[in-house]
């Protein structure tokens, strides 16, 4: 959905989150190796949900004014968002479905995505007949993770030879570590 959240509030958010984010660098384990993931990210959690990191950062203003809003939307509760800092085309993710602790195969993902278009690729796992979709992820735009598309498809931000600007990308996840 385009223009979730209108322009100039798009560009406000976009400049707050930028420059006023503790962006961490993401170590990947890929088999025995430890990578550094093309990007760079924050995590914001409930300071009372099981398992959290107390040590975490508080949520902002401007992210607790977007999780209302995307619950108003969904009209589901969330309790923690990742951001992801696309800083140029050689940023990306890599093919991957979420999977946030214990929440079953099937958890619903809120993404809101500020700054630079970049295209948001779907892929079946096992499928091939089934079509790749395409989707690009405008400024202010808003997607729904939900129902199956976590345990039958896969998702990537493929990297581009563009010369382009930073992207941020927030997806609002409902994690529960308790059995
Ligand atoms: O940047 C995006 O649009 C997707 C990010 C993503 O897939 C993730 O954080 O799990
Ligand atoms: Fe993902």
């Amino acid at each position: 959905m385009d223009n979730f959240i209108e322009k100039e509030a798009s560009d406000c958010y976009y400049h707050t989150f930028l420059n006023h984010t503790q962006w961490k660098e993401y170590q990947m384990e890929i088999f025995d190796k430890t990578v550094t993931a093309p990007r760079m990210i924050a995590w914001y959690e409930d300071k009372d949900n099981a398992g959290a990191n107390q040590d975490g950062p508080d949520w902002t203003p401007e992210l607790l004014s977007i999780r209302k809003k995307v619950e108003a939307e969904t009209g589901l509760a969330f309790n923690a968002v990742l951001l992801n800092l696309y800083r140029n085309g050689k940023d990306g993710v890599a093919w991957h479905s979420d999977h946030t602790d214990n929440s079953g195969p099937n958890p619903i993902i809120a993404s809101v995505s500020f700054g630079e278009t970049r295209m948001f690729r779907l892929r079946h796992k096992t499928r091939k007949d089934i079509q790749q979709v395409e989707i690009p992820l405008h400024h202010g735009s808003f997607l729904l993770m939900a129902g199956t598309t976590n345990s039958f498809w896969q998702h990537q931000v493929p990297k581009t030879a563009k010369d382009i600007l930073p992207r941020i990308n927030l997806t609002f996840r409902r994690v529960s570590r308790s059995k």
